[in-house]
């Protein structure tokens, strides 16, 4: 089984949760077998049909063609002699109300197989996902009932077949359904038939292997065998292309439905040769879903919700006392046990669930990084789900805030505005410093890349698909502009129009890079949010880019938040002041502090002179050898419109930008620099993009834990002064 998360995932649900709760209902249109959309037209049909004519001009030896949805394409024109009747546009029209950036429709064409094939009684085709859709059309290639014998074994040649899988895919084919007078009526007269479709077998909605034996009995009315047209019987052609030795083996019912789950595989699994399909896709016995976190109110706490899904086959519910999650904090250590209530019941053709909510409070400082499941049965024996050894990851990064992002109603003019909120784990930065002696004086700066950068939510809408032609996903960027800090994380949002007709199928990302790596929070819906969402809550904020400075020239303000005893002055920069490379801010706000704190909410390193400090776990870094001076360029601005919704800040207030840290001394006196010295103060250049949300590094006290032996080491850092370039 995979390890989740995986890509299949969003597959594995729509393959799996047929009924009940949370089920996605892709089986609904063949469950029974004998749904009809029309009088005599199989959906099921329907279903294992366009997946043989999608994959029917394959060309296996050149790696071209196969399941790749082309038959969306395929309708019309020269194609239209061999993709007749409604069934191709009917079925891809049915899987586009499933298909998104994780479910192509050429996956949906493949499962759509397992899913008629299982609904109508047959055997268990797997399924493997992968699959990427054409964007128009292929080549030609589809069987005719009139090709001559050696031209039809060309084409199954072509497609990777040999002649007893070609005997074998059409009887695993032809079980369910028929040929229809409409689209073939030399072969089936109009008004001939009841319901206008000649059906293949005395079963058309079972599927099972009378085509088989009906036909080495004599009493088969399948018109690709005894139809007027003797021109037009290719089953017949086929089937006794070997004097009927494949067929004859196929009338052993265990034997049929073996071979027809091989060669339906063989079939689906047909793709183009940059194709990479994933493993089969099995149902995980644990899985969770709907995992949300959210910073709450106060700042410490974050609530850690959502559902696990557990496979209830081989554990069945009656056997369950209590399902648990067993989480590690942010460093990896175990963080706690959060209990579970039994939320519903959901089965698939042979698989049943239950789902297990859960909603609870944890410590924004040490988060969650993974979990297990630990299920305690009504026995009291345990079983613990540890997700193939890795646990279930959870990523407190970065992650949508979704109780404080909203989408508004619809309002008829098709648009609806969408904020997003988002909260990305503030990241002690890591930073080189260089010691001067006499006075000691550090220069810290942020080593590039570790700060996070390019803060984007990725929007992913549905173009909907039309006659001949498939539905595609748009991408589009938006950058998340900074808000507030809550304690321990930093909230960024971002505005969207949403088009009403595309709400249900829109999904989110929202991520950004650091140190050469991406974390993110993917494919949320914006459906479920809410219309009209909560400010965001800025309590606890620690010191950060949206901290309230007075802003009269001159004035001296005591405020907390920056340390713990502040004056607060702000100042016209002096003409070569450290904003030489920027044309803002104008002003400077410098704030003396008797101590400044900072969080590093996970492993990193730093220089220290000839020191190297390895912080192995979230630590909170006090300066405590003060005073210090911190000085933050400012500038009145508007608070992001996302947020000025009396989420972050009135909309006059002052936005200052990140901090600037020195000495209050001057320059330093001391010689001996090295040549790798970070820039002085009157350079900003070297410094992490606008837009960083890296908080001001100090070399401090450990108030958490560092590398045991190293922490005595960094305990007698006396912070003399030290300046740090932060945009
Ligand atoms: C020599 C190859 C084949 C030929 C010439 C052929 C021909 C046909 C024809 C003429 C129909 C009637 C379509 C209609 O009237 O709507 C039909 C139906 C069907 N075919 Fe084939 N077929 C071939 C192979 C296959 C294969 C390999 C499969 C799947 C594995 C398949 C699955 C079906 C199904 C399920 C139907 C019923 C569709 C419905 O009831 O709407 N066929 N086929």
């Amino acid at each position: 089984v995979a390890t989740w998360p995986s890509s299949i995932d969003e597959l594995e649900d729509i393959k799996y949760l047929n009924d009940g709760y949370n089920s996605r209902g892709f089986a609904f249109a063949v469950t029974p077998c004998t749904f009809t959309r029309a009088p005599g037209r199989s959906i099921a049909g329907g279903f294992v049909r366009t997946a043989f004519h999608d994959m029917a001009p394959a060309d296996v030896a050149a790696g071209t063609g196969g399941v790749d949805g082309s038959i969306g394409f395929e309708l019309q024109g020269e194609y239209a002699s061999s993709n007749g009747g409604p069934a191709f546009n009917n079925t891809i029209t049915y899987y586009s109300r499933f298909f998104n950036a994780q479910a192509t429709i050429s996956d949906l064409i493949a499962l759509g197989v397992y899913t008629a094939v299982r609904g109508c009684g047959g055997p268990i085709v797997n399924t493997r996902a992968g699959r990427i859709d054409a964007t128009g059309p292929g080549a030609l290639g589809v069987p005719d009932i009139r090709d001559p014998g050696p031209t039809l074994q060309g084409r199954f040649i072509r497609m990777g077949l040999t002649q007893p899988e070609s005997i074998s895919i059409v009887a695993c084919g032809h079980s369910l359904g028929g040929v229809h007078a409409t689209e073939f009526p030399a072969i089936v007269p109009l008004n001939s038939t009841r319901l206008g479709v000649a059906d293949f077998d005395s079963t058309n909605s079972t599927y099972d292997n009378k085509i088989v034996t009906e036909y080495l009995d004599g009493t088969t009315k399948n018109v690709l065998v005894v139809g007027p047209d003797p021109s037009a019987r290719s089953d017949l052609h086929l089937f006794n292309s070997d004097q009927n030795a494949t067929i004859k083996t196929l009338a052993d019912p265990a034997a049929y439905r073996s071979t027809c789950a091989k060669v339906l595989q063989k079939m689906i699994d047909t793709v183009p040769s940059q194709v990479k399909l994933t493993d089969a896709i099995e149902a995980y016995p644990v899985k969770p879903s709907a995992l949300q976190l959210n910073v709450l109110a106060a700042g410490d706490k974050l609530s850690f919700s959502g559902q696990i899904r557990v496979r209830t086959n081989d554990l069945p519910k009656s056997t369950i006392s209590k399902v648990e999650i067993e989480y590690k904090d942010r460093d990896g250590s175990k963080a706690g046990t959060i209990s579970t209530k039994a939320l519903g019941d959901a089965s698939g053709f042979d698989d049943t669930f239950t789902f297990y909510g859960f909603d609870s409070e944890i410590s924004a400082k040490t988060a969650v990084s993974s979990f297990t499941v630990v299920i305690t049965l009504t026995s009291g024996s345990v079983k613990t789900f540890d997700n193939n050894g890795k646990g279930f990851p959870v990523s407190d990064k970065i992650f949508s805030q979704t109780i404080n992002s909203s989408l508004s109603a619809s309002s008829g003019t098709g648009v609806q505005k969408l904020n997003i909120v988002a909260a990305v784990s503030i990241i002690c930065m890591s930073f080189t410093s260089k010691i001067y002696t006499d006075p000691i004086f550090f220069v810290i700066q942020v080593r590039n890349g570790q700060s996070p950068s390019d803060l984007k939510l990725t929007l992913t809408t549905i173009n909907a698909m039309s006659y001949n032609k498939l539905p595609t996903v748009s991408k589009n960027t938006i950058p998340l502009v900074k808000g507030c800090e809550s304690k321990y994380y930093t909230f960024y949002s971002a505005n969207a129009d949403a088009f009403t007709n595309q709400v249900n199928g829109t999904k989110y990302d929202v991520s950004f890079s650091s140190g050469g790596s991406t974390f993110s929070d993917d494919f949320n819906s914006i459906n479920f949010l809410l219309s009209t969402a909560k400010a965001v809550s800025c309590d606890g904020g620690s010191g950060g880019s949206t901290t309230s400075i007075a802003t009269t020239s001159g004035s001296k303000t005591t405020t907390t938040g920056w340390g713990t005893q502040q004056t607060t002055t702000t100042t016209t920069p002096k003409a070569g002041s450290s904003t030489s490379s920027t044309t803002e801010p104008t002003k400077w706000t410098t704030t003396t502090v008797t101590s400044y704190t900072t969080f590093c909410p996970g492993p990193t390193t730093f220089t220290h002179g000839t020191k190297t400090f390895t912080v192995t776990e979230a630590t909170t870094l006090t300066i405590t050898d003060c005073p210090c001076e911190i000085t933050v360029p400012w500038k009145p601005t508007t608070a992001p419109a996302s947020v000025s919704n009396g989420a972050v800040k009135p909309a006059t207030t002052t936005t200052v930008d990140s901090p600037v840290i020195h000495n209050p001394a001057p320059a330093p006196v001391s010689s001996s620099p090295v040549a790798a010295v970070a820039p002085p103060a009157s350079s900003t250049t070297a410094v992490s993009p606008a837009g960083s949300t890296t908080k001001p590094a100090v070399v401090a006290t450990f108030t958490g834990a560092a590398t045991p032996g190293k922490r005595a080491d960094l305990l007698v850092v006396g912070v003399v002064g030290m300046v740090a370039y932060l945009l």
